[in-house]
């Protein structure tokens, strides 16, 4: 690309020279020539001016807000150096996105080639160096070398401003850290004069003050803009509460067209499974995360960037500085570890300003297991906290507002916006989060997560089973929740998300809650259990054709170790009370049934979150959940002696007359009832059945 001509300033004396460059017409003038805005938005302006006149200034601008527009306009003022730090990616692609308009940038880094490297740094030597925007790594301003370099330009009075962007990560309060960043408190004390901006879209006040202390900023210009991002709507689903989460994820792509997206994992190996389950389904994606070399990760940002593939599957590692401008959705498949780290993540969609959405699906297991990996996660921070158990208690505190995100019923932007310190009008909504447009389907989405959390508390047990959040949403009508009972009793509750229907007959023998439902609602109801029943065999064995991500004999195996090991310390915890094979057999095999058609690491993670289960509850939560699975076990066998085609008439008798006894359903059809015996349902029936028809125990 042709280098672009400067804007020629007039040429007068130099004061007012100097005044000149700063005033609004001017800068516009330049904003026009090279960037083809009309005008500054927000606090540009104030920024740009103030480092113009030389002083510090602090920028908290929200995401996709224009910060960089505030280091590339005072580059372009005046002749001389604008350096700019930044970490690699961002830095790279602001790069070329100048070079494409013919400015005079370069991004000086390890990643460069060692003569591209020499040019740059025979051009910085030369006295009257053609670069305007120098970005460097924070690595690099540590070392030596460099620095010797810098004061050089600096003595020559060619060092106009040094950009800190991305400022958050000097502080061990930001949800970024990187120590890298605190070694930039060396710039002050070798190049005193040269004012300092620093910008970030972290509001955190203890954030703000540390990037000050740290950078050495002189009584700095304070510029804080609303973090509101009104074309942003904010959506929280449950994956306790849906079918499926992975379909819903799909299935939510698929309905918003060819658009681009990106969708936040936890880990790696669920990036690359749940990209590949996204690409059988159609869907044009990649994972990314720092598992992949320099190669495949430059692959799959430039595909992505260029439109060649639609949605990324990252881990956070894909983040700080990625510039596409008309980002759809951003996904979280997994709760994020604070606010503003989703705040940032979120904030990726729709930096055209155009109506984008945020999705987040949450689940009690990715809580359970976020707050984990930060009770454990104390030391990474601890240089700068006083100890690694305030470190983590420090997290573990941040990570609540996310929670508090997900479990509150009020406004979403609402609870943003005031997490940043923003006092926020009612009104400012004006429904654009799911709280605010759907207030009672969240409300009782609410309800129904605090009735599963319920029964898991009490027995140990997992989800309820409910048809999807979203269509209700979609379909702006009532969703199918039907488990609000608080107090249900659950003792014969299994842990178990199985798709077959367990729950769906586990739970309509709670009688609290039958009494809620009419007949119809149970009958339909039933009825979806079955299609999903149906479908999910069906892409099971789909997905089963393709499968290089097939969870091996061995692997379920080495699962089952896993579980005895953790369940050998319960029993004797349990005082021997429970069958450590049988458990750990069950238990193993629910993790297959729930995650074996999603892939290894799902089921992995399954098994992990299983064990630590095992670890961490309470003795009576063990009891009742493992002696229900052992009494399962029994039933299951004397499933087998019963379901035979001459004791089916016999079952069916037994059913009728069991449920209307249970004020649950008065008539089923002989449908349901093959459901029923599919599902193993009626191994959930028979210790009932024991009761009314004590024959049966013959
Ligand atoms: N005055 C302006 N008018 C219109 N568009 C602008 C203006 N200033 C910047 N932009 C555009 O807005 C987009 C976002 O800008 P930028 O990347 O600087 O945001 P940011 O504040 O650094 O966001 P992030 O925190 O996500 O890095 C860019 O595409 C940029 O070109
Ligand atoms: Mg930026």
């Amino acid at each position: 690309m042709q280098k672009k001509s400067t804007l020629p300033l007039s040429d007068a004396n130099a004061n007012r020279k100097k005044k000149e460059v700063r005033n609004k017409e001017t800068l516009v003038k330049l904003l026009r020539w090279h960037f083809g805005y009309p005008d500054f938005r927000g606090m540009q302006l104030d920024a740009i001016q103030s480092v113009l006149a030389g002083k510090d200034c602090f920028c908290l601008m929200p995401t996709g807000g224009g910060k960089s527009m505030c280091y590339q306009i005072p580059a372009l003022a005046k002749p001389g150096i604008v350096l700019v730090v930044s970490p690699l990616i961002g830095g790279e692609n602001q790069v070329m996105a100048l070079k494409e308009k013919g400015i005079a940038a370069d991004f000086l880094s390890s990643t460069k080639t060692a003569d591209a490297r020499v040019k740059i740094h025979e051009d910085l030597d030369s006295g009257k160096p053609s670069t305007r925007l120098l970005y460097v790594t924070p690595e690099l301003i540590a070392t030596p070398g460099f620095m010797s370099k810098l004061t050089k330009i600096y003595t020559r009075g060619l060092l106009n401003l040094i950009a800190i962007d991305e400022a958050h990560c000097i502080s061990s309060w930001g949800h970024d850290f990187r120590p890298s960043y605190r070694k930039l408190s060396s710039l002050r004390s070798h190049l005193p004069d040269v004012p300092i901006l620093a910008l970030t879209a972290t509001a955190a006040p203890k954030v703000q003050k540390d990037v000050v202390e740290s950078l050495r900023m002189q009584n700095p210009l304070i510029l804080k803009s609303s973090f509101n991002r009104p074309n942003i709507y904010y959506e929280v689903r449950y994956k306790d509460l849906l079918d499926d989460a992975f379909a819903d994820l799909s299935n939510t792509l698929k309905s918003l067209g060819d658009v681009c997206a990106i969708v936040y994992c936890l880990e790696r190996s669920m990036c690359d499974d749940l990209s590949s389950n996204l690409s059988q389904s159609g869907i044009s994606c990649a994972a990314y995360h720092a598992g992949l070399n320099n190669k495949m990760r430059t692959s799959v940002l430039d595909d992505w960037i260029s439109s060649k593939i639609k949605v990324v599957v990252a881990t956070v590692a894909f983040g700080m500085g990625i510039d596409r401008k008309d980002v759809r959705i951003v996904c979280h498949f997994n709760i994020p570890k604070s606010m503003e780290a989703f705040y940032q993540e979120s904030g990726r969609a729709g930096r055209d300003q155009l109506p984008s959405r945020s999705l987040l699906y949450y689940g009690i297991d990715d809580r359970k297991r976020m707050e984990f990996i930060l009770s454990k996660s104390g030391s990474k921070k601890s240089q700068a906290s006083s100890s690694q158990e305030e470190s983590s208690k420090i997290s573990l505190i941040a990570f609540n507002q996310m929670v508090e995100y997900c479990e509150g019923s009020g406004c979403r932007r609402k609870r943003i916006l005031e997490s940043f310190g923003e006092q926020v009008a009612a009104s400012l909504c004006g429904k654009t989060c799911d709280a605010c447009r759907h207030p009672n389907i969240v409300a009782r989405c609410l309800e129904d997560l605090k009735t599963v959390c319920a029964l898991r508390h009490k027995s140990g047990s997992s989800r309820v089973f409910i048809t999807s959040a979203t269509a209700a949403i979609n379909g702006e009508q009532l969703s199918e929740f039907w488990n609000r009972g608080e107090e249900a009793s659950g003792s014969e509750e299994d842990i178990s998300d199985s798709e077959d229907g367990n729950d769906v007959v586990n739970n309509l023998t709670r009688s609290k809650l039958q009494s809620r439902l009419g007949v119809n609602e149970k009958l339909a109801m039933l009825q979806r259990a079955e299609e999903n029943f149906y479908r999910n065999n069906n892409s099971y064995k789909q997905n089963n054709k393709v499968d290089k991500n097939a969870i091996s004999d061995p692997m379920r195996g080495s699962s089952r170790q896993r579980l005895q090991n953790a369940l050998k310390q319960v029993h004797q915890r349990l005082d021997n009370k429970i069958e450590v094979d049988t458990s750990a057999s069950f238990l193993e095999d629910e993790c297959y049934k729930k995650y074996g058609k999603a892939g290894k690491s799902f089921y992995y993670s399954q098994v992990a979150s299983t064990v630590r289960w095992l670890t961490t509850a309470s003795s009576s939560e063990l009891m009742n959940r493992l002696c229900a699975i052992n009494a399962s076990a029994e039933a299951e066998q004397s499933l087998r002696q019963l379901n035979s085609p001459s004791n089916r008439h016999l079952l069916w008798i037994l059913v009728q007359k069991m449920i209307p006894a249970m004020n649950t359903l008065v008539m089923l059809d002989q449908k349901l009832l093959r459901v029923l015996c599919q599902w193993k349902a009626v191994r959930l029936i028979i210790p009932t059945c024991h009761k009314y028809h004590p024959s049966l125990n013959s």
